[in-house]
């Protein structure tokens, strides 16, 4: 394998690679950019004109995507995988990869697009760092952008696979970004119906790509779950350039955010138990969330909740309420 393929161990120990550009024998580039960013390209003749941004790693504690991506890493460098794209293979965060931990000072996924110049700290100066990155990737024109920025909600969940589509002005999810994430085997859309700044919004916005946040599955133990074998499995095909079958996968199903519940004081309170699962129905006219005087009460009918999270910042989102636009199917 050739020595960029261990960008991840690279990355945990801070340190530069000896060669930074390597060729595999069949003619495929790997660039190290930067601390945890790796350019690959296919050789001119195979190149597709398709630019796949992926990022794993965000939050340094969530393990899942971070092994996908090494995964890859190294398939790529051993010459398993013949990419038919321009890749920009990201360890977003190596600070709180190195520490195992969500965040070192700030949430990394809220800090895009400017928003960094705000703070202060590892994640504000790597949200800038990224935001360079991924400008110089997506400088090509003509090219189609897409960006899978691989998280896992390490909670059971009712869909165990969900992509969250971020408001972007004037576009909508299109149908091909839906047949392609059912070939990753996600169950579910969720989407954004307002401005954020998480990276895949930054890169939806900034530079037109198709771009979700896609929560990889949980699993119970160290084996990788069958979910997340079907996304590589789908991942590698977009990779190499192939269709993906989608004759096992439903399509996803979609949803829109109704509310977030933003923590506003120390009183924040959840009112639901602490282990309950992504998706599950909240019941109507029952208590979410109080904090200060305030009160989230669920008045939405098939109201379900995602990402319950109390011990938030304040003015964080600690949950957001959800309801599906179609009849709520899970797989299970
Ligand atoms: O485990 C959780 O509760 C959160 C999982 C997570 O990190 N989710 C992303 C979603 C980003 C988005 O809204 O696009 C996040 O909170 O950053
Ligand atoms: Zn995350």
């Amino acid at each position: 394998m050739l020595a960029l393929g261990k960008l991840l161990e690279l990355t945990l120990a801070g340190r530069e690679p000896c060669e930074k550009v390597q060729l595999t024998p069949r003619g495929v580039k790997l660039h190290w950019l930067a601390d945890g960013a790796l350019l690959v390209s296919p050789p001119s003749g195979q190149d597709q004109g398709v630019d796949l941004l992926l990022s794993a790693g965000i939050h340094g504690n969530e393990l899942i995507p971070i092994h996908v991506l090494d995964r890859l890493i190294r398939a790529l460098a051993r010459g398993e995988v013949q990419p038919r794209a321009r890749l920009l293979l990201l360890f977003a965060n190596p600070a709180a990869m190195r520490r195992m931990v969500r965040q070192v000072e700030h949430d990394l996924n809220r800090l895009f697009l400017g928003k960094h110049a705000d703070v202060w700290g590892s994640e504000a100066i790597r949200a800038a760092e990224l935001e360079a990155l991924v400008s110089g990737f997506f400088s090509l024109p003509g090219r189609q952008r897409l960006h899978y920025d691989l998280h896992s909600a390490m909670r059971p969940s009712r869909l165990a696979q969900f992509a969250i589509c971020p408001w972007s002005e004037g576009t909508q999810v299109a149908p091909l970004a839906l047949t392609r994430l059912q070939g990753l085997a996600v169950e579910g859309v969720l989407l954004q119906r307002q401005a954020s700044s998480t990276f895949s919004a930054m890169t939806a916005t900034l530079h037109g790509a198709e771009a979700f946040t896609v929560e990889l599955a949980e699993g119970k133990d160290e084996s990788l779950p069958a979910a997340v074998l079907q996304f590589e499995h789908g991942l590698i095909s977009m990779v190499e350039g192939r269709e993906s079958s989608t004759a096992s996968n439903a399509p996803p199903q979609l949803l829109q955010i109704s509310r977030e519940v933003i923590k506003r004081s120390p009183r924040f309170r959840l009112c639901v138990p602490a282990d309950i699962e992504n998706f599950a129905l909240l019941p109507l006219g029952s208590l979410l969330a109080e904090d200060d005087g305030m009160r989230w009460v669920v008045d939405e009918p098939g109201a379900r909740i995602l990402f319950p999270m109390p011990e938030v910042a304040e003015g964080q989102r600690a949950a957001l309420i959800v309801v599906p636009l179609d009849e709520f199917e899970p797989k299970q």
